[in-house]
Parts: structure tokens; C-alpha cells; sequence
């Protein structure tokens, strides 16, 4: 199958869209909003990065596609639908059995927490096979045996009898994700898949992700807190902040005609980009209570670009290309004109040295 442009994905099908999705989560007595309004197209065959820092929201609002949201959450109000199903309105576990793992799974951080110690891998696999694509016996088997040298497993037929801990970081990621693909799932969600690994493992397991999407025609969600290790498989990057998606489009876009002020540190904090021998760059300050109302753009209290009307009214989404959208008063033609710190400015030369 031929790869698609980025045009023809997001001309084509929707295959889930999140609207407006308000989550929040009962603690101790208190409510604290951990999505405040999200929405999110999904295009069929794209791969999507969410990016944002530790709590902005990722799991939260991914797991809400699975029905997998902690006991003391629900979804407020929103619409998320797939395959003309509002699932926000799942109630039982019954209505999520038929999405989880068959049509949306997921691919978590650390791959022992996924995997059962006492289970050979290859029983693992074969099981996913079996629940979800009726196959029994030695037909099974055979498939798991194909689907474990997908995922780059050599000598499968061998290491099929083995055990998890028999296997590396890297193999057992690999497994995890044979699990995954074994459903025959349309969306595979990757919450930090390499975090956990060294970087040339998170490399080829970028890479092998990248592989496998043509092959079993999935639209794949990345979550990373790190923009660096998306950049080149992401068509599509999300920035989140305080529980909100505050910049859309394509990874070009984002990487070299960003918008939105918490972007703009996002990449500036990105170690491949910083200056020898220069402190790396941090954001200022801390992310909102979430306990607490926000009033205006979230980011505004850290940005020191900040207009008068961020602290006063929450911007609105504007359209800087029909791919690419923000949540910032920057880009009202009344506010004045600022521009990007110039680290930003250079983004292009900086990012082109440094794949050369
Ligand atoms: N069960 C829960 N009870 C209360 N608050 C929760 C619960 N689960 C998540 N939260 C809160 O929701 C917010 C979003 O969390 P989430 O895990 O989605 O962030 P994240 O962007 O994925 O961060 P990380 O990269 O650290 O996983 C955080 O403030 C978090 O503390």
C-alpha cells in the first residue's frame, strides 16, 4: 500500500472525534477539572502526536477513548464519536468490551506492567489472537508466530516459549505491541512507548510503530511530553496545556510556524535545540490548579508575552491555515504584533543542522 500525503489524510475520514470533552475527577471532596473543553478530529491513517508537560492532560483525555478513566472520573459533557457512537455516553463495561483492545488499544510506558510474568510471551500474544479474531488451535499460533517477526522478534518460533523477563526493555515493548496489533485494532495509542528505553531502542521502536501502521493500516496516537522524539513520525502534532489542545497542525507547522506562546517554550526547551555550553532553556512558574477556575488563556500567568485580555478572556480557537489552529489572542488582528523568541525564529536552520 502506498503511503498517503498528509493532504489526502485529512481530506479523508474521521475516524473519532472528541467535542468540547470537560473531565473531572473527584479527590478528597474537591473537583478538579482535568479537561476543560478539548476537541480533537482524528483522521484515519494519520499519526498524531499529543504533546504537552506532566499533567496537561494526555492520559486523561486518550484513556477517555477507552473507557478507561480512574474509578473517581467521569466525562462532564462532550461528545467522543466513533463509528457513529457517542461514547461518552458508555455507561457499563459491557459497551466498552467492544471497543477496548479491538478497535482502540493502547501501548503503555512501561511494558512489564502490561505483561503477565507467569505467561509465556507467545501464549500472550496467541490469546489477544484468539479473543479477538476467533482464531483457535494451530491457526492461532501460526499468526502469532507472523505478528511477533512483524514487531521484529527474531527467531519468533523460539522465543514464542519464553518468559518475559527472559526478554530486554526493547524486545518486551516489542511484545507489548504485538499484543497490541494481535487485536487488529483501527487505533493504536502509544502513551510515552519509548520513555522508558535507551535512545537508539526508542528509535527502532518509532521506527518498527512506523512499519507496522502501513502494514495493519492503523491511526496511530503518540503521547510524549517530548516533541524531540515525535518529530519524525508524527504528521500531526497536538500541544496540550491545563487539559486544553492550545495548538494544532501539521508537525511542519507546528515545528516551524508555531503560534501559541507555551509552544514556543515547548521547542525551546528542547534539548537537541539548545546553545553548548548555554543552561537549558525551562519554563517559568508551574501549570494551573486544576482545582480552580481558569479564567483566560491558562498559559498566561507563564507567558511573559502576555496580553491584557489573556488574563480575562479565553481565546478562541484562530485559523492559520485550514491545518492549523491556536488558542491565542496573538493571533486576533487587533492584538499588536510580537514576535517569536528568535530561538524560535531560527527553529528551521537549527532543526536542518541538525539532521544534515
Ligand atoms: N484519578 C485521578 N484523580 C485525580 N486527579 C487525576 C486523576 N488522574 C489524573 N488526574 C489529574 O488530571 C490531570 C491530567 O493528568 P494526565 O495524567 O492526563 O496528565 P499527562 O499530561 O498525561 O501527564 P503525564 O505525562 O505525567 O502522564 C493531572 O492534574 C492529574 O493529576
Amino acid at each position: 500500500m502506498a503511503q498517503k500525503s498528509i493532504e489526502e489524510i485529512l481530506n479523508g475520514e474521521v475516524i473519532l472525534s472528541a467535542e468540547d470533552v470537560v473531565i473531572k475527577f473527584n479527590l478528597r471532596g474537591q473537583e478538579l477539572t482535568a479537561i476543560r473543553g478539548a476537541s480533537l478530529d482524528l483522521h484515519k491513517g494519520e499519526s498524531l502526536a499529543i504533546v504537552g508537560e506532566s499533567g496537561s492532560g494526555k492520559s486523561v483525555f486518550t484513556k477517555s477513548f477507552m473507557g478507561l478513566l480512574d474509578a473517581n472520573g467521569r466525562i462532564e459533557s462532550g461528545k467522543i464519536m466513533y463509528k457513529n457512537q457517542d461514547m461518552a455516553r458508555y455507561k457499563t463495561e459491557d459497551d466498552w468490551i467492544k471497543i477496548r483492545g479491538k478497535e482502540i488499544a493502547m501501548v503503555f510506558q512501561d511494558p512489564m506492567t502490561s505483561l503477565n510474568p507467569l505467561k509465556t510471551v507467545g501464549k500472550q500474544v496467541q490469546e489477544s489472537i484468539e479473543l479477538h479474531q476467533g482464531l483457535k488451535g494451530e491457526e492461532a499460533r501460526r499468526l502469532t508466530i507472523e505478528i511477533l517477526n512483524d514487531v521484529g522478534i527474531t527467531d519468533p518460533e523460539r522465543r514464542y516459549r519464553q518468559y518475559p523477563h527472559e526478554f530486554s526493555g526493547g524486545m518486551r515493548q516489542r511484545v507489548v505491541i504485538a499484543i497490541a496489533v494481535a487485536c487488529n485494532p483501527n487505533i493504536l495509542i502509544c502513551d510515552e512507548p519509548t520513555t522508558a528505553l535507551d535512545v537508539t531502542i526508542q528509535a527502532q521502536i518509532l521506527q518498527l510503530l512506523k512499519n507496522l501502521q502501513q502494514k495493519y493500516d492503523l491511526t496511530i496516537i503518540y503521547i510524549t511530553h517530548d516533541l524531540g522524539v515525535v518529530a519524525n513520525v508524527a504528521d500531526r502534532i497536538a500541544v496540550m496545556y491545563a487539559g486544553d489542545i492550545v495548538e494544532l497542525g501539521t508537525a511542519e507547522e507546528v515545528f516551524f510556524d508555531p503560534k501559541h506562546p507555551y509552544t514556543w517554550a515547548l521547542l525551546s526547551s528542547l534539548p537537541q535545540l539548545g546553545i553548548k555550553g548555554e543552561p537549558l532553556y525551562s519554563i517559568k512558574g508551574t501549570p494551573p490548579n486544576l482545582f480552580k477556575e481558569i479564567v483566560g488563556d491558562a498559559f498566561a500567568p507563564r507567558n511573559p508575552r502576555a496580553l491584557k485580555i489573556d488574563f480575562e478572556q479565553r481565546p478562541p480557537y484562530f485559523e492559520v491555515s485550514p491545518t492549523h489552529k491556536a488558542r491565542t489572542w496573538l493571533l486576533d488582528p487587533r492584538a499588536p504584533k510580537v514576535e517569536p523568541p528568535l530561538m524560535i525564529q531560527k527553529m528551521r536552520e537549527k532543526w536542518g543542522a541538525l539532521n544534515e
